[in-house]
């Protein structure tokens, strides 16, 4: 029988995004699907590092045993962020933000121990997550390490993970990649590191869509323009939303067959452009294995039920899978 893993072996990695929960209650589609997983919160720095002298490796180490025992590429997510970030971290001993060196030494410190820890071990990094603004004229998305550091936090994040794994691909990692403002601004980002000589490796197209958008064509145009820069491309947290991003429903207990056929053939259309940039793409993740768990469920309407993914509640291919596996 053909899986996702086998039937793209020949093009790109399939991961899953997993979870203390889900890396156990649903390891039996986890391997015998996907070939790449990401933590999708444990490597997170609230997580890895949630005290001042404090790491706690205990379930990043466990996901990498995990993965080493079934053949699964580990990807590491993500290094610097403006979220899930604890607020000590800018912070001295009164409660007064940190001065700009101080933060660099830190971050440095962050990433050299995290990183240098799976060294040889992780295969790509996402090392900056969103930092770049979705409002328009705005550049660089508000932050601490914005506010702290200055611009040049990026180029700092990446030199420093470099020097920890130069095994390890890295990349910038962001969400609406595919809105033609957003694209530009990202194109300009990753064109400067490259032109500046940082060792930046790959772009993240976080690929949080829709039934409804981006377009074809948009998602089309980002692929090409940030493969313009010089850097492969991965598909970092794919999902497909039944609703529109402003589309507030909450009547709904499971999905309608015109949602599953219209999300099949969104999945189908999204594969057939990946399966034609092949050469680009190099990692294709969903952010989740099964419509089991999803974050959507609580993203942007908590409580709010949704099925984003190729399998179903119970773990069963939907007709989305199907379409999927019937492209080549
Ligand atoms: O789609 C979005 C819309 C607004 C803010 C952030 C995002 C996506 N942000 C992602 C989603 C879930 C987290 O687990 C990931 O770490 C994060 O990268």
């Amino acid at each position: 029988m053909d899986t996702l893993k086998s039937y793209f072996k020949d093009d790109f990695l399939i991961g899953a995004a997993v979870n203390k929960a889900s890396i156990d209650l649903d390891r039996t589609l986890l391997t015998e699907q996907f070939n790449s997983i990401t933590a999708e919160n444990e490597m997170k720095f609230e997580n890895i590092h949630p005290e001042k002298d404090r790491y706690d490796f205990s379930n990043s180490d466990y996901f990498l045993e995990v993965a080493k025992a079934n053949g699964i590429a580990l990807r590491g997510h993500t290094l610097v962020w403006h979220n899930q970030t604890p607020a000590w971290f800018f912070e001295d001993e009164n409660g007064h933000a940190v001065s700009r060196e101080i933060l660099l030494e830190r971050m440095q410190a962050h990433i050299e121990t995290v990183v240098g820890r799976y060294k040889g071990q992780i295969y790509a990094w996402d090392v900056v997550n969103e930092a770049i603004s979705d409002e328009e004229g705005v550049f660089f998305r508000p932050s601490k390490w914005l506010e702290i550091i200055g611009e040049d936090f990026i180029d700092h994040a990446f030199r420093f993970a470099h020097a920890a794994d130069p095994t390890a691909k890295l990349f910038y990692n962001d969400y609406n990649e595919s809105n033609p403002g957003k694209r530009e601004k990202i194109y300009t980002l990753i064109k400067g590191m490259k032109a500046r000589g940082i060792p930046i490796h790959g772009m993240g197209l976080q690929a949080h869509w829709n039934l409804y958008d981006p377009s074809l064509l948009d998602i089309e145009t980002a692929i090409e323009r940030y493969s313009e820069c010089g850097v492969e491309l991965h598909i970092t947290e794919m999902d497909v939303s039944m609703f529109r991003f402003d589309d507030k429903r909450t009547d709904l207990i499971e999905p309608t067959k015109d949602m599953l056929e219209a999300q099949a053939q969104r999945y189908q259309d999204f594969f057939k452009l990946f399966l034609k940039h092949r050469a680009k793409i190099t990692s294709v993740t969903f952010w989740g294995i099964s419509d089991r768990y999803t974050w959507l469920s609580d993203f942007p309407v908590k409580g709010r039920k949704n099925w984003p993914f190729l399998f179903d509640t119970n773990n069963q291919p939907k007709p989305a899978y199907d379409r999927v596996l019937d492209i080549k």
